[in-house]
This record gives C-alpha cells, structure tokens and sequence, in this order.
C-alpha cells in the first residue's frame, strides 16, 4: 500500500486554481475549503492528505518535512529562499512583481520603498545600485505612496485595477510570477514514485492547456 502524501495547499486565492488542476489530472479533490474551519483534509482514496496553510508559510511546511509536497507563488518562494525542490510550473495564478509609483515620482536623496517582500525588494534595489530604505508591510502596499509612507512600493500586478484605481503607475517589471510545486528533498526521494505519478499527470494537463 501506498504511504499518505502530506500535500501543503494554500489557503485563499491560488487553492481554487490548483484544485481545478488537479481535478483535470483526475484526482477528485475538494473544490472549495474555505467554509471548513478544518485544517487538515484526508484524502484516502488517493494516498493523500492536504494540510491548509497560509501560503507564505507552505515552503517552511515542505522543508522541514511536515509536508512532503507544497503548492506556492514564485514570489514567495524568491522571499522565504527556503530549502526546497522546485519540481513544477503550474501556469496558474499569473501576475508579476513589479516598481511601482506615484506617476510624478522623481528620485529624492533619501528614497523610502515599502513592500510585502523585503528581501526580494532589498536584492532589486541592491542590483540597481539603488540606496533605498525598505519598509515591510503586510498588505494594501498601494496606501503607502499614497499617504506619504514610502516614494515607491514593490508589489505584484495581475491585472492592473488595483494600481488604476488608486492612480500610480507600473515602473518595471521584476520577475513573473505562476504557482510551483515544491517538494521536499528527503520525501522526493522516500516517496519518488507517487511525486513523480503526481507530476507526470499535472504535467500532462499543463502542456494540454499552453
Ligand atoms: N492579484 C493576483 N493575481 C494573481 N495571483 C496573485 C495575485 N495576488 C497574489 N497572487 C498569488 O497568490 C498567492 C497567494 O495570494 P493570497 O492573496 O491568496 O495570499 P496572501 O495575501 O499571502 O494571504 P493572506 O491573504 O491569507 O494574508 C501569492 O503568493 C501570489 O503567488
Ligand atoms: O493588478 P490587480 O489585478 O489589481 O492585482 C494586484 C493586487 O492583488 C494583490 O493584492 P491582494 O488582493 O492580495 O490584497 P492585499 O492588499 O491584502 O495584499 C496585490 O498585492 C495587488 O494589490
């Protein structure tokens, strides 16, 4: 018999778009889970549990094991730089990180940027050869050019609404973002097959779709 794979599942926005995935590679599994205040789902007919978790904490879930496979954005992956194997592009929940600004934004001597992700925002900058103060906030980034917090923000942009509606302007780009699938190194190895069955049939529906 199969062992159960511990799978770690994002809460919010990117679950639905997984789990449509994964039902396309036909594994039934449950649509929604945002009603249930149920944390852990056994999914027994398919050797597998899911563990529902905030995604910027899936990664840390997958390197230490407690998790043996996670689903999570590439923006948290580049931020968290944690300990494990990026197995898959899932092509879902497409946006980019982006500079963004006020559109007269003009470079002051001291240069204040605020973001849900220091670390990849101190790197940008760093390689810029850009001297900027990050401040970390933990949403609604786009308040902050706004009310004077910071001159820029670095943020994701899917479709644009949020940036127009409160008029700022996208300055560049950084990196695209899409969903992976993450696996820790130990269970990729103790539990290789049923990793690498889940893969082959996601992969299948991904190529189907581009
Ligand atoms: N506007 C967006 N369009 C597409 N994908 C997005 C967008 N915003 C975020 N994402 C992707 O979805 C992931 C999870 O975002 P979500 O908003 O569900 O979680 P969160 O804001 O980190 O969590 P919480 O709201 O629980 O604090 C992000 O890490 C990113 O990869
Ligand atoms: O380009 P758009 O389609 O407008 O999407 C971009 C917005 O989506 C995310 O915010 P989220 O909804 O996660 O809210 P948050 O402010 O709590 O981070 C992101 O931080 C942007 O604000």
């Amino acid at each position: 018999m199969a062992e159960t794979l511990k799978v770690a599942m994002p809460k919010g926005r990117i679950y639905k778009k997984a789990s449509a995935l994964f039902r396309e590679a036909g594994l039934p599994i449950p649509e929604e889970v945002d009603e249930s205040r149920k944390l852990v789902i056994p999914l027994p007919e398919l050797d597998m549990e899911f563990i529902l978790a905030k995604p910027v904490d899936v990664p840390t879930f997958v390197e230490y094991g407690a998790a043996d496979i996670g689903i999570v954005g590439k923006d948290v992956l580049m931020e968290e730089n944690r300990d494990v194997y990026e197995l898959l592009d899932l092509g879902i929940a497409r946006c980019r990180m982006s500079v963004i600004g006020l559109p007269d934004w003009k470079p002051g001597i001291q240069q204040r940027v605020a973001t849900k992700y220091p670390n990849v925002a101190s790197q940008y900058f760093r390689e810029q050869g850009q001297q900027v103060e990050v401040i970390k906030l933990n949403g609604s980034i786009e308040l902050a050019p706004l009310i004077g917090l910071s001159d820029r923000i670095v943020d994701m942009v899917e479709t644009g609404q949020t940036l127009r509606e409160n008029g700022l302007v996208e300055m560049n780009s950084i990196f695209e973002i899409t969903s992976r699938l993450v696996a820790n190194r130990v269970s990729y190895r103790m539990k290789n097959g049923q990793i690498q069955s889940l893969c082959d049939r996601l992969q299948k529906v991904i190529s189907a779709s581009e």
